[in-house]
């Protein structure tokens, strides 16, 4: 049995099939989620989720953003009441995931990162099988499964064996048989890693067409783009602790301002280059001014308006500089500054495709 079979139960079914109640009827009611004191620790005393206290109101399009083994997963687990908390409060829906844990799991849709797709059906009857077990009205799984086959750009292999899909299709399907019954909350977890950039952008387009409709999106990513791309709220998770919270833009704006990329071609003068900023009395006391790989980054706010003048501080230094550009934050820059690192984002997947399509 997946875990999203487990999710579901044998005989549950949803609370609504055909939720197309829209962002403002959605936000009536209790809060999607809702954790108060939220740990989980693994029997070997991994202490994977901790202290995570948070709420996401009904119709947010919510992201979990962290690398690695921050303890995304571990949460969406807990939410989905696939693990117990160690300690903590935890509401889904407004039902308590350790008292009533097949009411959380009627109200929620939940893709794993690992694959539910039977590999021995077509892609056609897999979303057929998750219609039937979501309990979708006859008379719509038609249309679902056809507006799903084309969504996740399956259309063409509709009744060909998954056994014979690529990785990238594979995760295609997968997706489409987590949102058959348009449940009131769905739980992505890492839905496009390993999807070429189209199809993300395709899946994108239709998170944010559901989300629309008044369904909760929580999301868990390491892709920062994505995140800020789809996301009203981030989350920022690292080593089980949400380290930052708000929009992307108020996460951004905790940056500080914009970013003065410089390349410097030559190795020695780097260091030389951070001088003459940091001395140039053109940026704040707030400014960061650190050595990048080619050259040196300054994030100030007056980054752009200055930006000129540290140009030829530098050529009056005896400095030669090869690139310059000005850009707004990014969720990296947000990393760096919360944790002073950078953070990697995920490759994109090799996809084998057969069908040419992946
Ligand atoms: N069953 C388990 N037993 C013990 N430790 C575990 C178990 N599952 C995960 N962990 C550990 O818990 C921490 C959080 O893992 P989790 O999978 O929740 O992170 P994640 O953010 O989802 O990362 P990923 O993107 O790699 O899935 C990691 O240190 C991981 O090694």
């Amino acid at each position: 049995m997946t875990e999203r079979d487990s999710a579901l139960g044998e005989q549950e079914r949803p609370l609504d099939a055909e939720r197309t109640i829209g962002r403002d009827e959605a936000a009536k009611g209790p809060p999607a989620i809702e954790t108060d004191g939220l740990e989980l620790t693994y029997s070997d005393g991994t202490q994977a989720v901790k202290n995570v206290s948070l709420t996401v109101p009904r119709g947010e399009f919510f992201g979990f953003l962290g690398p690695n083994g921050a303890g995304k997963t571990t949460a969406i687990k807990v939410l989905a009441t696939l693990l117990r908390p160690t300690s903590g409060e935890v509401r889904v829906n407004g039902f308590d995931v350790q008292t009533e844990p097949r009411k959380v799991r009627e109200s929620i849709g939940y893709m794993a990162q690992e694959t539910s797709v039977d590999l021995e059906m077509t892609a056609r009857e897999n979303i057929q099988f998750a219609c039937e077990a979501y309990g979708v009205p006859r008379n719509e799984r038609l249309r679902r499964i056809d507006e799903l086959l084309d969504l996740a750009d399956l259309a063409d292999v509709a009744d060909k064996r998954a056994e014979d899909f690529s990785g990238g299709m594979k995760k295609r399907l997968d997706t489409a048989t987590a949102l058959v019954h348009r449940p009131p909350l769905v739980f992505l977890d890492e839905p496009t890693t390993g999807l070429d950039p189209k199809a993300r952008l395709r899946l994108w387009d239709y998170f944010r067409r559901i989300n629309d409709e008044g369904t909760t999106i929580f999301l868990t990513t390491q892709y920062l783009e994505e995140a800020d791309q789809l996301c009203d709220r981030i989350g920022v998770i690292l080593d089980g602790e949400i380290v930052a919270m708000g929009s992307p833009e108020e996460l951004k704006r905790r940056v500080g301002g914009e970013i003065l990329d410089l390349e410097l071609d030559d190795d020695g003068s780097r260091e030389r280059a951070a001088e003459v900023a940091r001395e140039s009395g053109l940026f704040d006391s707030d400014a960061t001014i650190d050595r990048t790989d080619d050259g040196i980054s300054v994030t100030a706010q007056s980054a752009r308006a200055n930006g000129t003048d540290l140009l030829v501080a530098l050529r009056d230094a005896g400095l030669t500089v090869t690139g310059f550009n000005v850009r707004a934050p990014t969720l990296d820059d947000v990393f760096l500054a919360i944790t002073g690192e950078h953070v990697e984002e995920a490759e994109p997947m090799a996809d084998s495709v057969q069908g040419g399509d992946g």
